[in-house]
């Protein structure tokens, strides 16, 4: 195998809070692969922006402190080291905020954000705008480049009329249009790697399938490697090679998209699966509780108090280990062990966890698993999606 592009071992994130110390990340392991989709999926809470504010290093510091771990970043250690890590950050990683209103400058049109990413995005080697070096003299043909640069992307994003849209400011633009934006703004820079933070708040199911769907074609068609940060376990089937679901800082269970969908272990990742209304079946089941308090994290596995087969003097003692019942695919509970195979575990899963058609404390986990086609909810769309701009015509 490989080196990972990106590999994270054993991170710890503290939190300092007027309720004491928070003990958020717990010894999260990750990694992705070149070329690879991954997906954190897991309820509000869990840590997901947590980790993905240390890759990026944002985390705000204080309250937040890194307290052990490594962040390894083709093979380069980043968390001892700041200054590479933004030096790696701006050559290699885009961003994207889910959160179009916030992350969107409300006094800058398009065209100014994109041309202030082109020129600040911190290229050390000259690029083929010859950034940086040549702005003296050259200022009209760099700001003609750029313009240009801006505008193909806004178009492979599918926005209709990008020229007009570059002069535009994001309050008149749609939801949709502005997610767009947002996109092209990361791929702005060129990066290897880029990382998304969805909000919790429910997207249109419409909109966001375009969303995806544009991402996928746009990962592809350069061979980039993504983190794509989800409640949301039906967009994780539309995107990720391999999900990562994780529960209060750690990480419950790691597969193959089908292998977490499809043949899920972990308790809680079975009740995530399960708290998945389908179209047909009004009732569901779902996983009782609540997220545990940070600063008093459960003893063992943080999962336990609210897992239907916790075994009682096991899952209270030592946090549990990650097994590997198929190769690759890994899952940190006491019900399996280092000789179980797939199959084997499998049934263990099957037999063993029951969830008591319990009611779901966090509604975000329950959107579509991907069932509902684009036409069963065009109806919402139309409703949903603002559509204050006039640039948002005419391209569905
Ligand atoms: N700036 C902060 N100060 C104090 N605690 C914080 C801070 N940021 C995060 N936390 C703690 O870390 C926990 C995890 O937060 P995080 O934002 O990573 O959750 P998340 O999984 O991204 O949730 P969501 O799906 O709602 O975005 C929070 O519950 C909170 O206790
Ligand atoms: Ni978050």
């Amino acid at each position: 195998m490989s080196d990972p592009l990106l590999e994270i071992s054993d991170l710890h994130v503290d939190f300092n809070t007027y309720d004491g110390r928070s003990k958020v990340i717990n010894g999260v392991d990750l990694h992705v692969d070149e070329g690879e989709t991954v997906a954190i999926v897991g309820e509000s809470g869990c840590g997901k922006s947590v980790t993905a504010e240390t890759i990026m290093s944002m985390l705000p510091q204080p309250p937040g402190e890194i307290t052990g771990g490594e962040l390894r970043y083709r093979g380069e250690e980043l968390l001892g080291d700041p200054p590479a890590h933004k030096r790696v950050k701006a050559e290699s990683m885009g961003m994207i905020f889910q959160d179009p209103m916030t992350s969107l400058s409300p006094v800058f049109t398009v065209g100014e954000m994109m041309r202030d990413v082109l020129t600040y995005n911190g290229k050390t080697e000259v690029g083929w705008l010859e950034l940086g070096k040549s702005v003296l003299g050259r200022r009209g043909a760099d700001e003609k480049a750029m313009r240009e640069r801006s505008i193909e992307l806004l178009d492979r994003l599918q926005i209709p009329d990008p020229e007009g849209v570059l002069d535009r400011y994001p309050v008149e633009l749609s939801g949709g249009m502005r997610q767009r934006v947002l996109i092209a703004m990361a791929l702005l820079g060129e990066p290897e790697f880029l990382i998304a933070d969805e909000p919790t708040t429910a997207l249109d199911v419409t909109v966001q399938d375009q969303l995806i769907e544009l991402l996928r074609e746009q990962i592809d068609r350069e061979g980039l490697s993504m983190l794509y940060i989800t409640h949301n376990l039906g967009v994780a089937r539309r995107i990720a090679d391999r999900i990562y679901v994780m529960y209060a800082g750690e990480i419950a269970e790691v597969g193959t998209r089908d292998e977490i969908l499809d043949e899920p272990l972990h308790p809680y990742s079975r009740g995530l699966i399960d708290s998945i209304p389908k179209l047909t079946a009004f009732q569901r089941e779902g996983i009782d509780g609540l997220l545990p308090d940070y600063t008093e994290p459960p003893q063992g596995c943080r999962f336990h108090p609210r897992c239907p087969a916790a075994m009682d003097g096991v899952c209270d003692g030592e946090k549990p280990p990650l097994y590997e019942p198929a190769d690759g695919h890994q899952v940190a509970c006491y019900l399996y062990d280092d000789q179980m195979n797939a199959q084997d575990a499998l049934e263990v899963a099957q037999t063993e966890i029951e969830f008591e058609g319990g009611s779901l404390d966090h509604p975000e986990v329950s959107s579509s698993l991907g069932d509902e086609t684009a036409a069963e909810s065009a109806d919402r769309t139309e409703m949903n999606e603002p559509t204050s701009g006039q640039t948002d015509g005419g391209n569905r």
